[in-house]
């Protein structure tokens, strides 16, 4: 997926080093967002690879928007820590792949908009009409960066670690080939199954329906 010469660079590598994981030993590469007129500018991005992924096709990659109450606080409301694990260990099951971790907070609204919502959520408004009520679009994130870290490593094709069928329009507009795509289901909580029903049922992700009692009860 080479990107052209003549179109406008958004991101630039800027270093690396190998990360020892729970899962494995994982190769860190930080980018930054460059673009004056990008999205979330001067943020810096990472490209978690496992594996021998230069010039391959085919690789399992999972593009993941940062949720810092989830995936640092632990919180229950959302499965974006599950599914975080879930692509780490499913690439080192697979032997090759990369999580591009982009730092788009709250679906690109922010954190302090995201704490917004979740207050507005906490009155019975879904995830979806907390951010209309906010003035804010269901989802502000932008992914022109992936496929200039995809062309860094020269991957020619990824199979698309996701349930979000806008995420897979958005970057295959970009001139990313996604050769298909490989769920990245988790199991709900009583705090997340409204979150995880809303993201089915009005943001068309490819997920099962269910039942209240099908949410694990947590304290
Ligand atoms: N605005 C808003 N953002 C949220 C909320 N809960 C989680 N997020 C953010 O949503 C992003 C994850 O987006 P999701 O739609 O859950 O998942 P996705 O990555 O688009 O789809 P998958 O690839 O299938 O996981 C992260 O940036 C989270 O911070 C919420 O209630 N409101
Ligand atoms: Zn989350």
């Amino acid at each position: 997926m080479p990107t052209s010469p003549e179109s406008p660079r958004h991101s630039e590598w800027l270093a690396s080093t190998d990360l020892p994981t729970s899962n494995g030993v994982f190769a860190m590469h930080v980018f930054r967002t460059t673009a004056p007129d990008a999205t979330h500018s001067h943020q810096e991005h990472v490209a978690l690879v496992y594996g021998d992924v230069t010039g391959k096709a085919g690789l399992p990659v999972r593009v993941h928007s940062e949720c810092l109450t989830g995936e640092v606080f632990g919180s229950l409301k959302c499965d974006c820590r599950d599914q975080l694990d879930m692509a780490l260990s499913e690439i080192v099951r697979l032997g090759a792949g990369m999580v591009l971790y982009l730092r788009q907070e709250g679906r690109g609204i922010g954190l302090s908009n995201k704490v917004r919502a979740y207050h507005l959520q906490s009155r019975g408004y879904d995830t979806v009409d907390a951010n209309r009520v906010l003035g804010l679009p269901d989802d502000a994130r932008s992914y022109e960066v992936v496929p200039e870290m995809l062309a860094h490593f020269d991957v020619r094709s990824i199979r698309l670690m996701t349930n979000n069928p806008d995420k897979l329009a958005k970057l295959t507009a970009l001139g990313v080939k996604v050769d298909d795509c490989l769920p990245v289901i988790t199991e709900p909580n009583q705090h997340s199954i409204g979150y995880i029903q809303t993201k089915r049922q009005r943001m068309g992700h490819a997920l099962p329906e269910l039942a209240e009692e099908e949410a694990v009860q947590t304290r």
